[in-house]
C-alpha cells in the first residue's frame, strides 16, 4: 500500500489551487502540517496553532506561576467575559457583553435550554430535530423529564438538514424554545437561522442554537439575525484544544430577566461578597457557575487572534472553495465506485465539511486511519471530510480523496 502523494507535491495537476489560495501560507503555522498526515478532521477537533506551545509555557511561567492569586484580580475574572467578547466580535456577530466562555457545551446546552423555557413560563414544549447532535437530543430529554415538558421532535433527512417549514409545522401556542444546529454535524446542511428565528418569534417561542459546526467556518449574526440564545464548542474550527470551553450567547433583551439553573458563585453580582443568597450579575456573567477554565481559554485566545486578522469572509470563502473541489473529486474519483454525496451540491446551503456515503465507509475509514489519512465515520455508512480553511490544504484534498478511491477499491473486490 502506498502512502499518500504529499500534501505539498508539486507535481499535482492541482498545485495551483494552493499557488493562487491567499491563506495557503497559514497552513505553516500548525504544528504538523508539514507531516504528510492528511488531516480531515478539523471539525471536530482543530490542528494546535504552533505559537501555543510558547504561549500556554509563558503562562504558567509568568500569570500563574509569577501572579499566583493575584491573577485573578488583574485579569482571569474578567477572562470569561473577554475572551467571549473577543469571540462575539470575530465569529458570532454579536455586541460586547452578550456571550461568556466556560463550561462544555453540553453543560451550557442545559442551563441555556432551562433559561429559555424560564423566559416563556406556562409553555409545555421544545422542538427538537431527530438529526441534531445527540448530546443536544440526550440534553432537551433530560430536560423535559425534569420539567414535565413535551418534546416536538422534526423528522429531519440525514442527508440534507431542517427547513423553515418543518419548523414551521411543529411551532404552536405551547412552544417554548426551539432547539436547533446552525450547521449539521452529519450532512452539513447550513439552517436558515433568521427565518427559522422569525417563525418562533411569531410564534411566540425563543430560539436555542447550537453553532459548534458553523462558528469560526461559517459566517453568523446572531444580533441580525434576532437570535435569543445561542452555544457551540470552540475546539473545532475555533482551535480551543481538546476540552476547551464552550461559550454561551444571550441576546441584550433577555439579560436581565435571564435564569439559569446553576446559581454558583462566579454568576453572583459580587462573588467576594460571600453573602447569603444568590444576587445574579447584572450583566453575561449570571450565565457563569463556578471557577471558569483559564488555562483551557489560552490556546482559544490564541486561536482567536488570528481568526480576527484573517476575517471569517475570507475563511468561508476558502472554505467553499475546499468543500467544492471535495465534491468535484468526489464526483470524478469515487461516484464510479458508488459513492453518494451526504451534503448539500449547493455551496451556499453546505458548512465545512463534505459528508460521503458507501455501505463500505466504516471499514474504508478503518483502513485509511491506518494509512494516516484522517477523516472520521458518522453512521450511516457516512465518510465525514472536514476541512479546516486554515490549515487544510487543496493538494492535502487531493491527496486524501485518492487514498479513499483506492481504500475503497481494496475492500470492494
Ligand atoms: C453540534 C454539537 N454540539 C455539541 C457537541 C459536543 O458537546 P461537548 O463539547 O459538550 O462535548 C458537538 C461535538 O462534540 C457537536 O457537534
Ligand atoms: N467532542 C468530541 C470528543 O470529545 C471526542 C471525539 C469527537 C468529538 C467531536 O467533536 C465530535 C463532533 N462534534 C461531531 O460532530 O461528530
Amino acid at each position: 500500500m502506498t502512502s499518500p502523494t504529499s500534501p505539498t507535491s508539486p507535481t499535482s495537476p492541482f498545485a495551483e489551487l494552493d499557488a493562487a489560495d491567499p491563506l495557503a501560507h497559514h497552513r505553516d503555522a500548525y504544528v504538523g502540517a508539514e507531516t504528510p498526515l492528511v488531516y480531515f478532521d478539523g471539525n471536530s477537533l482543530g490542528r494546535p496553532l504552533r505559537a501555543t506551545a510558547a504561549r500556554m509555557a509563558a503562562f504558567v511561567e509568568q500569570e500563574w506561576g509569577g501572579r499566583l492569586i493575584r491573577g485573578w484580580d488583574e485579569s482571569w475574572f474578567e477572562l470569561p467575559l473577554t475572551v467571549g467578547d473577543r469571540l462575539a466580535q470575530v465569529a458570532l456577530g454579536a455586541p460586547a457583553g452578550t456571550v461568556a466562555v466556560g463550561d462544555s457545551t453540553t453543560v451550557l446546552l442545559y442551563k441555556l435550554l432551562r433559561a429559555g423555557v424560564a423566559l416563556r413560563p406556562g409553555r409545555r414544549e421544545v422542538v427538537v430535530d431527530t438529526d441534531n447532535f445527540p448530546t443536544d437530543r440526550y440534553v432537551a430529554e433530560g430536560v423535559a423529564r425534569e420539567l414535565g415538558l413535551e418534546l416536538r421532535w422534526v423528522e429531519t433527512d440525514p442527508t440534507t438538514g431542517i427547513t423553515p417549514e418543518q419548523v414551521a409545522a411543529v411551532l404552536g401556542p405551547q412552544t417554548a424554545v426551539v432547539l436547533l444546529s446552525h450547521v449539521a454535524y452529519r450532512s452539513a446542511w447550513i439552517a436558515d437561522v433568521a427565518g427559522i428565528t422569525a417563525l418562533a418569534h411569531e410564534a411566540g417561542a425563543v430560539v436555542l442554537w447550537d453553532l459548534s459546526h458553523s462558528a469560526g467556518s461559517v459566517p453568523v449574526e446572531l444580533e441580525a439575525w434576532d437570535v435569543d440564545l445561542a452555544t457551540g464548542c470552540t475546539y473545532k474550527y475555533l482551535g480551543g484544544g481538546p476540552g476547551a470551553p464552550a461559550y454561551g450567547y444571550v441576546a441584550e433583551r433577555h439579560l436581565a430577566a435571564l435564569e439559569q439553573p446553576i446559581t454558583g458563585w462566579m454568576g453572583h453580582a459580587d462573588p467576594f461578597l460571600m453573602g447569603p443568597g444568590h444576587t445574579p450579575d447584572p450583566g453575561i456573567r449570571r450565565l457563569l457557575s463556578g471557577t471558569p477554565p483559564i488555562l483551557g481559554m489560552q490556546p482559544l485566545v490564541h486561536a482567536l487572534e488570528l481568526l480576527g486578522e484573517v476575517g471569517i469572509a475570507a475563511v468561508r470563502e476558502k472554505s467553499v472553495a475546499l468543500t467544492t473541489f471535495a465534491v468535484e473529486l468526489a464526483d470524478q474519483l469515487l461516484a464510479p465506485h458508488g459513492v453518494a454525496l451526504a451534503s448539500p451540491r449547493e455551496a451556499g446551503r453546505r458548512g465545512g465539511h463534505v459528508t460521503l456515503t458507501h455501505p463500505a465507509m466504516r471499514e474504508v475509514t478503518a483502513r485509511l486511519w491506518r494509512r494516516d489519512v484522517i477523516p472520521d465515520y458518522r453512521d450511516p455508512h457516512g465518510l465525514r471530510l472536514g476541512l479546516a480553511p486554515l490549515s487544510t490544504s487543496f493538494a492535502e484534498v487531493e491527496a486524501g480523496l485518492h487514498a479513499v478511491a483506492e481504500v475503497l477499491a481494496e475492500v470492494t473486490v
